[in-house]
C-alpha cells in the first residue's frame, strides 16, 4: 500500500455499502482494508465470493432522475463518482426505464476495481468483534445478514434493544393520499404526549359491514413464506395482520383496530365499529405508518386489501409491509449526522445495517460515510449533503428524521426505509403553478409536478454540494414539463 501518508481506514463487509465506501475513501487519497468475511466464511443469501454482490432482484429500479426518487439518488451518486453506478451503467441490461444489470458482470467489475486498485487491500476474513483500538477510524457495512458474533459485538456496546434482527414493518402512506373528509386527527383518549397536542394520529372508521368485508379480505389475501433459514420469528406485538385475523374474526377490533377512545370528527355520534390508526412516521409530516399493521402479505395483495379502508381508497404507498430478516441498528439514537457511533465515534456504520432498505440505498449509504471518513482522515471539515437532495433526505431518515412516538417511546418508531419523495422536505409555498395553456390542472398533474420540481431542486442542490456541473445527460435532466 503506497502513495499515500495517511494511516489506513478499515472497511468491515465488502457488499454494496462496503465496496463504494472503500472507493470513495481510495479515490480521495486514503488508504483502505477492506474485511470481507465470503471466502472463508458465507451467508445465508450470498452465493459465491464476490464484491457487492446481488442477493435477489438484478434490478436497481427506476433510473428516472426527473420525477422519481430512486432515479435521483441515482443521478447524485454518479455526480459524487459512485463506483456502484459506474459499475452497474457498464453492465446494464434492457429493462425499460429501470436500470437492470447483469449481476455476474457487476458484481466482477465491481471486484476488479477495488482488487486493482492501488489503495485498498482485500482480507478475506471474519471480523467477529469490535476492532482493536489500532485500527482507528472503521467503518462497519456488513449488511442485514451480519455475522451472529459479531451482531452480538455491536449489540453488547449499543444495548439490548438497539439491534433488530427482523423488519416488522407497518405499510407508510403519503399523507397527501389520506382522504381526510373519511378520516379525521385524534390520538385516543386526546392523550398528549411529548410534543403532541391530542391530534397526533390519522383514524379511519369502519363500520361492521366493511370490517367483515375487510377482514375477509385479509384471511383470502396472498402471503409470502418465511425462507427456511429465517426461522418463523413471531413475538409478542409483532404479528402479521393476517394471522390476527385468523385467530378470530373479533380479534383486530380487540387488538390494533379498536376503536376506543376516538370519537368521529365527521360523524361524532355514530360510533365506529373499528379504527385504522396511522401515525406521523417523519419530522416533516409527509408520511403516516399505519399502527399495528406489520403483515406477510404479498405487496399487491396488500395495496389492494388496504384500499379497502374507509379514507384509504386513493392511498399511495412510500412502502408496503414486510417481516423479514434484517439486523439493523437503531440508528436514529445511535449515529450522529456523520454517520459515526457516538459512544465509540472512531466506529462509522453504512449500508443496510444502518436501517436503509435496498441496494442503492445502501451503496448511497456506503458512499457517504466513505467520503465523511476521507475527509475525518485528510483533516478536512465533514461537508454533509442538503436536506433536500436524496442523500440528504436519506442521512436525515437514518440518523434523526423520524418520531418518537406517543405509546412506543421510542424504539421501534425507526423502521427501514427505501428512498421516496416523502423523505424530502416540502418545496416552497406557492412553487406548484398551473403551467401557462394548460387547462385541466389535476391533482396527478400536481403530484407529478411536485416530484419534477423536488428532483431539479435535489439534483442542482447536489451538484453544488459537490462543485460539479450537472452533465446536459437525459438522466440528469432536470427540465420540469407537465403534461395535461
Ligand atoms: C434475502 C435478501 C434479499 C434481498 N433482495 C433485495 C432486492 O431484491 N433488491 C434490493 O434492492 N434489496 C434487496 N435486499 C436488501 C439489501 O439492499 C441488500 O441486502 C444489500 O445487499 C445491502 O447492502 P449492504 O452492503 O448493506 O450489505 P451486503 O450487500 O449484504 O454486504 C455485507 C457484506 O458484509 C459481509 N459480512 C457480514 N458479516 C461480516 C463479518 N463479521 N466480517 C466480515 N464480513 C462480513 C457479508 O459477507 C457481505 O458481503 C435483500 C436482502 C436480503 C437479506
Amino acid at each position: 500500500m503506497t502513495k499515500s501518508t495517511h494511516s489506513p481506514v478499515h472497511v468491515v463487509g465488502g457488499g454494496l455499502a462496503g465496496s463504494e465506501a472503500s472507493w470513495q475513501l481510495a479515490q480521495a487519497g486514503v488508504p483502505v482494508i477492506l474485511h470481507e468475511m465470503r471466502g472463508v466464511r458465507g451467508t445465508d443469501a450470498h452465493k459465491g465470493d464476490g464484491l457487492a454482490e446481488l442477493v435477489c432482484s438484478n434490478s436497481f429500479r427506476s433510473d428516472d432522475a426527473t420525477a422519481n426518487a430512486v432515479g435521483v439518488i441515482h443521478a447524485e451518486m454518479r455526480l459524487a463518482g459512485s463506483l456502484i453506478m459506474a459499475c452497474a451503467d457498464k453492465h446494464q441490461v434492457p429493462a425499460g426505464g429501470a436500470l437492470a444489470v447483469d449481476r455476474d458482470g457487476f458484481s466482477d467489475a465491481v471486484t476488479k476495481a477495488i482488487e486493482e486498485h492501488p489503495l485498498i487491500t482485500v482480507v478475506r476474513e471474519e471480523v467477529a468483534g469490535l476492532p482493536p483500538a489500532d485500527w482507528g477510524l472503521t467503518i462497519f457495512a456488513t449488511g442485514p445478514l451480519t455475522s451472529a458474533s459479531l451482531a452480538s459485538a455491536i449489540q453488547a456496546e449499543t444495548g439490548k434493544d438497539s439491534l433488530a434482527f427482523f423488519d416488522a414493518i407497518a405499510p407508510i402512506v403519503h399523507r397527501d393520499s389520506i382522504d381526510m373528509d373519511i378520516c379525521w386527527y385524534q390520538s385516543r383518549y386526546d392523550k398528549v404526549g411529548p410534543g403532541g397536542n391530542g391530534k397526533d394520529y390519522i383514524n379511519c372508521p369502519l363500520d361492521k359491514e366493511q370490517y367483515d368485508a375487510f377482514v375477509d379480505a385479509l384471511i383470502a389475501g396472498d402471503t409470502v413464506g418465511f425462507k427456511e433459514w429465517e426461522g418463523t420469528p413471531y413475538f409478542d406485538g409483532c404479528l402479521p395482520i393476517e394471522v390476527m385475523a385468523e385467530r378470530g374474526r373479533e380479534t383486530l377490533r380487540h387488538g390494533p383496530m379498536k376503536p376506543m377512545g376516538l370519537t368521529n370528527a365527521h360523524n361524532p355520534t355514530v360510533k365506529a365499529y373499528a379504527v385504522v390508526q396511522l401515525r406521523q412516521d417523519n419530522a416533516l409530516g409527509t408520511l403516516y405508518n399505519m399502527v399495528g399493521f406489520q403483515t406477510k402479505l404479498k405487496y399487491g395483495a396488500q395495496a389492494e386489501i388496504f384500499r379497502m379502508i374507509p379514507g384509504l381508497q386513493n392511498a399511495e404507498f412510500a412502502r408496503l409491509g414486510g417481516l423479514h430478516r434484517n439486523t439493523y441498528i437503531h440508528s436514529p439514537t445511535l449515529l450522529d449526522y456523520t454517520l459515526r457511533l457516538k459512544s465509540r465515534p472512531t466506529l462509522r456504520f453504512a449500508g443496510q445495517i444502518t436501517g436503509c432498505e435496498g441496494y442503492v440505498e445502501s451503496a448511497a449509504i456506503g458512499l457517504l460515510a466513505g467520503r465523511f471518513a476521507a475527509a475525518e482522515r485528510t483533516g478536512h471539515e465533514i461537508s454533509t449533503p442538503p436536506a433536500t437532495t436524496a442523500l440528504g433526505s436519506l442521512l436525515n431518515h437514518i440518523t434523526g428524521g423520524h418520531l418518537v412516538s406517543e405509546d412506543e417511546p421510542g424504539k421501534r418508531s425507526f423502521q427501514p426505509m427505501n428512498i421516496n419523495f416523502g423523505l424530502f422536505p416540502e418545496l416552497e409555498p406557492g412553487s406548484i403553478v398551473k403551467p401557462e395553456g394548460v387547462k385541466r390542472f389535476r391533482g396527478k398533474d400536481k403530484t407529478i409536478m411536485k416530484r419534477q420540481l423536488m428532483a431539479r431542486r435535489a439534483l442542482q442542490d447536489c451538484a453544488h454540494w459537490l462543485g460539479v456541473n450537472l452533465p446536459a445527460s437525459d438522466r440528469a435532466r432536470v427540465e420540469v414539463s407537465v403534461e395535461a
